[in-house]
Parts: structure tokens; C-alpha cells; sequence
């Protein structure tokens, strides 16, 4: 399918979600940020001039000396700067907002901030609460149950810890998310089937994160999971070069899962210390490629990054803006196959994401319409669900 049967995606029609994004949910990040931190007037300033740009300005250029100044002009950028931020396609709009967020905090310039996440903040009081020690505790019990109903269960807790999501929380408030827990596409068989139980060694898993924290500890149980029971010889977890999306994954926030985990009681300890080994031993790798902050979708990944995931038995795609970035960020019809969306990637894939956005594929002609006569915001607020799997058949 041609991809411009479908409308990219837009943040310029009032009332939409994505016009919502860059019209509340960005100022407040701003305002949230600069109150999480002592920061000193130079950033308190440069983040006041990012809260003026994007409510009221034109989009405005990286320093000329900024380190990926080049590679942001190869993105597009001289075609955004000078431009209302209401202009650009939502996915390149959010993308370079985070790094304009960074610039301002002087994430990525010399000093003593060089390299200071300003979510941390959120992330950490994340991981240290106490929701974190009951899912931990809850682990114990599974121990008794059949390898498939431990692993259903965990795949489910990584699949529901997508709903942790820091940025999801600014504006669904206290309330949400919540209500029903729904699958609207329901395809956890067929990726079973990819990793049967057993030593193959030559298995491989790569897990391309989401969010750090809450979803990222169930995520790396699940891989210890696959590790442990012999359904993957060796895993791949791919994280972001920086901090992204408010609550997205980094290298640092990997290593304080990982401490937190081997730190933990129980059966979470020893996954936790299983771990630890693992990547002691290299069977379980941590990756970083800038590609994943790009402002595009999966299908223009560079050459380096496609071969490397081509050698995934499979890959687990997590949440909302991978499955946008995945099937392409554009109002596709939800019955859109969602194989032909994915059919690019350069493995087999599954994508485990509640849906927090517009853009959804792959569900029956049924159930999107018993969803839509619900005339609730079923694709947008984070109670339903979805596991699509794709090129499983190859
Ligand atoms: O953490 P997730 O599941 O990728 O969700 C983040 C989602 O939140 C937003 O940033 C704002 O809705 C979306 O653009 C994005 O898809």
C-alpha cells in the first residue's frame, strides 16, 4: 500500500489529539521541567524562550555549533526553522521539541549540566516507588505456574507497563489510565510460536524499549524470561541516545532497572542478578543508535541499524510512538493490514503498545466498530491494547 493513501499525521487542526500535544501537553512539560530542578537563570531563561517559541513563535534553528546541527539540517530542518511549530508533521514536530528541550537545559553543550537528563526527576521517583516493589513482589507467586502462563503474564506486565508512560500521565491526570484493560488485536500465539521454549542458542531477541522505569523493569523480566528458559539464546535492548519523550529509556536508565532488580528480593532478585550476568556475559546487549531519536519512521532506518535488527529472530517493538514510527505516522484506516504496514522491517516483529495516539492498524472491521459505537477515545487514552505480530511467516 502506497503510503500517501493515508494523511501523515498533522498538529494543526484544533481539537485534534496531536494539535492537544503541541498546544498543552508541550508547555506544560516545559513548566514541569523547569520547577523539577534548581536550575540557574541561564536555563531558566532559555527555557522561558522555548515556552514563548512554541506557543506563540516561529520554529527556530539549533546553534550552529550544536553538535548534530548538520544532522538535524539532513532531517529537515532548514525547511521547519521559520515556521509556525503548528506547521510541521506531528512526529517531526514532537522529535525536535525534545531536542530543543535538551538544548535549553544545555543537555548537550560543555558544562556542568552536560549530560544531566531533566527527566530524571520523574523517572527516578518512578522507579523507586512503591508500585515498583508490588510488581516485584507479585513475581514471586508466578513461580509455581507453567512456563506459558508465566511467560502470557509477563508479556502482559511488559505489555500494560506501557501505560506508566511519564508523558501519558501530564494530561491524562489522576483518572486515567485506567477503566478496562481490552485487547484490540490479540496475536501473543503467533509470537510464542517464533520463541519455542527450549536451548536455541542461536535465537536472538531484540526488545526496542519505550519507557524507562515502570515499563522497563517488566520488560527486562520478560527478557530474562526468554533468556532463562532457553527461548532465546541471547537479547539486544535498545534504548535512546538521550533523553526522549519525556519517559523514554536510556543506557542510564537501564543500568538503575537493572540495580534495582538485582537489588530486589525474591524471584525479582534473581531475575535481576540472572540479568546482570547476562550482560556481564555479552548474552544480553545494550544499543543506542541516534536513528532512534530521529523525527521518522522505521522504514528510513540507516543501513547499520537495518542489519543489525535483521539478525533478530524477532523483534519486540514497545509502545505507543514505536508502533507510530513502525506502521508510519499517518490516519490509516484501522483495518489497514497491519503486516503490509510493517512489512519493511528488516526482521520478524511484534508490536506490544497500548494505544495513546490516532494511529492504529491491523484490528477486525467488528471491532472497530463495537469501538467506535463505544464513543469513547478508544485509540487515544491508553486502556486498550494491542499485539500485532508481522513477518512471522517468512
Ligand atoms: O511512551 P509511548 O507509549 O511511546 O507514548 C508516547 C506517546 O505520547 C505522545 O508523546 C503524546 O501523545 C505521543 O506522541 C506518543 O506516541
Amino acid at each position: 500500500m502506497n503510503t500517501d493513501e493515508a494523511p501523515a499525521v498533522r498538529a494543526d487542526v484544533p481539537g485534534t489529539f496531536a494539535h492537544s500535544v503541541l498546544a498543552e501537553r508541550h508547555p506544560a512539560l516545559v513548566r514541569q521541567v523547569r520547577d523539577a530542578t534548581p536550575y540557574p537563570p541561564a536555563v531558566r531563561g532559555a527555557l522561558d524562550g522555548l515556552l514563548a517559541e512554541i506557543t506563540d513563535g516561529t520554529v527556530a534553528p539549533l546553534p550552529p555549533d550544536a553538535h548534530d546541527a548538520r544532522q538535524w539540517d539532513a532531517w529537515g530542518a532548514g525547511t521547519a526553522v521559520g515556521r509556525p511549530w503548528y506547521d510541521l508533521t506531528f512526529l517531526w514536530g514532537e522529535s525536535y521539541f525534545y531536542r530543543r528541550l535538551l538544548g535549553a537545559v544545555g543537555y548537550f553543550a560543555p558544562g556542568v549540566r552536560q549530560g544531566l537528563d531533566p527527566f530524571a526527576p520523574f523517572k527516578d521517583a518512578e522507579l523507586r516507588g512503591t508500585a515498583v516493589d508490588e510488581e516485584l513482589a507479585a513475581l514471586d507467586a508466578l513461580a509455581e505456574h507453567p512456563e506459558r502462563e508465566r511467560a502470557d503474564a509477563l508479556l502482559g506486565a511488559a505489555l500494560w507497563g506501557n501505560r506508566a508512560d511519564l508523558g501519558f500521565r501530564i494530561t491524562a491526570g489522576e483518572t486515567a489510565p485506567g477503566g478496562a484493560a481490552q485487547l484490540v488485536a490479540d496475536e501473543r500465539e503467533r509470537l510464542w510460536d517464533m520463541l519455542p521454549p527450549g536451548d536455541d542458542p542461536a535465537a536472538t531477541v531484540h526488545l526496542i524499549a519505550d519507557n524507562a522505569a515502570r515499563e522497563l523493569v517488566p520488560d527486562l523480566l520478560l527478557l530474562d524470561h526468554l533468556l532463562h528458559t532457553g527461548r532465546a539464546g541471547s537479547a539486544v535492548l535498545h534504548v535512546k541516545p538521550y533523553p526522549y519523550y519525556v519517559s523514554d529509556a536510556t543506557a542510564a536508565d537501564a543500568d538503575a532497572a537493572l540495580r534495582r532488580l538485582a537489588a530486589a528480593g525474591g524471584a525479582a532478585g534473581e531475575a535481576g542478578r540472572r540479568l546482570w550476568d547476562a550482560v556481564a556475559e555479552g548474552r544480553l546487549a545494550i544499543g543506542a543508535h541516534p536513528f532512534f531519536c530521529a523525527p521518522f519512521g522505521y522504514a528510513e532506518m540507516p543501513d547499520d541499524l537495518r542489519r543489525h535488527l535483521a539478525t533478530a529472530t524477532v523483534t519486540l517493538l514497545k509502545g505507543d510512538l514505536n508502533y507510530r514510527r513502525l506502521v508510519g505516522d499517518r490516519l490509516w484506516q484501522p483495518t489497514t493490514p497491519f503486516a503490509d504496514r510493517a512489512a519493511h522491517f528488516p526482521s520478524p516483529v511484534a508490536a506490544l503498545r497500548t494505544l495513546k495516539s490516532d494511529v492504529v492498524t491491523g484490528v477486525a472491521p467488528a471491532t472497530v466498530a463495537a469501538l467506535d459505537a463505544s464513543g469513547e477515545p478508544w485509540r487515544v487514552t491508553g486502556t486498550h491494547a494491542l499485539v500485532q505480530v508481522a513477518g512471522a511467516d517468512a
